[in-house]
């Protein structure tokens, strides 16, 4: 791989390594699909996690695949190009993800997130089809935090998301290998590679969600004052404290 000996890109990889070894996300013999959405974060993962098993001293095999959620423009074509250069195959699974929401969504609900939820779970069904006991996804640190804020500001508890989780249907664990990586390193890996971003191509492209843009223009702020707040907010997820919490199911008052 033409980046492999950039610090840059040793950084991501290292902190990856490190967080498949603190959380146990990989195991021998897993077979794990690999979700690309076009986006410079699952690209970046991709080629961290490809990097990495090709030293691993554990045999595992990567799958990525793509849910085209069916809107006109959507350059799947794009994102298997950019693989095949690198020698990485990928299924693309069609779906009408678009006529369901224009059937389905309910005024009030967030467009973005029903469709989030119905890519995630044509993705499980995939990874089914593909055989495939994991599924990774490239959220990194500023996801982590970022969601740790909303949830506490917004719906009222105290929670981000999981490196490693089972989901919900019981049969595939979600691993997130990203969870120790800086936004800020994969937007400049993505930039320094022109790496190919194609954007899903809905109607809501670029707007994004403006609680989490809020959230992520807090932390920079913070972050420029205080340099280890990322850190800190990251070592404050892996030490819970029930005792000084208000929590009634996890301590006898
Ligand atoms: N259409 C898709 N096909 C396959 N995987 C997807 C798709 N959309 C999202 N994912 C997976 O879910 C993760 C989180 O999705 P989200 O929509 O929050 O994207 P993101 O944080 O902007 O990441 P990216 O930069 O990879 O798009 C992605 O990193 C990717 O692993």
């Amino acid at each position: 791989m033409f980046f492999s000996n950039d610090p840059l890109f040793r950084r991501i990889k290292r902190s990856t390594g490190r967080a498949i070894g603190d959380f146990n996300l990989i195991e021998e013999g897993d077979r794990i699909a690999i979700g690309i959405s076009g986006g410079k974060d699952s690209y970046t993962l991709l080629h961290a996690l490809e990097a990495l098993r090709r030293k691993a001293p554990i045999r595992y095999e990567l799958i990525p695949v793509t849910i085209d959620a069916g809107f006109p423009g959507f350059r799947s074509d794009v994102i298997k190009g950019h693989l095949q250069e690198h020698n990485l195959d990928l299924q693309v699974e069609m779906t009408d993800c678009h006529g369901i929401i224009e059937q389905k969504l309910r005024p009030g609900t967030s467009f973005c997130a029903f469709c989030a939820r119905l890519r995630r779970g044509a993705l499980y069904s995939l990874a089914d089809r593909l055989n495939c006991n994991k599924l990774a996804l490239g959220h990194h640190l500023d996801d982590f935090i970022e969601t740790l804020l909303l949830n506490q500001f917004y719906i009222g508890r105290l929670a981000a998301m999981s490196p490693k989780l089972l989901a919900d249907n019981g049969r595939h664990t979600v691993i997130r290998p990203m969870v120790y990586v800086e936004e800020s390193d994969i937007s400049s890996f993505s930039q320094r590679y022109e790496l190919p971003v194609v954007d899903c191509s809905c109607p809501m492209a670029g707007q994004g969600d403006l609680k989490r843009q809020r959230m992520k223009e807090l932390v920079n702020e913070l972050a420029a004052e205080n340099p280890h707040l990322r850190g800190s907010i990251l070592h404050a997820m892996g030490r819970v404290e029930p005792r000084h919490l208000l929590d009634r199911t996890l301590k006898q008052f």
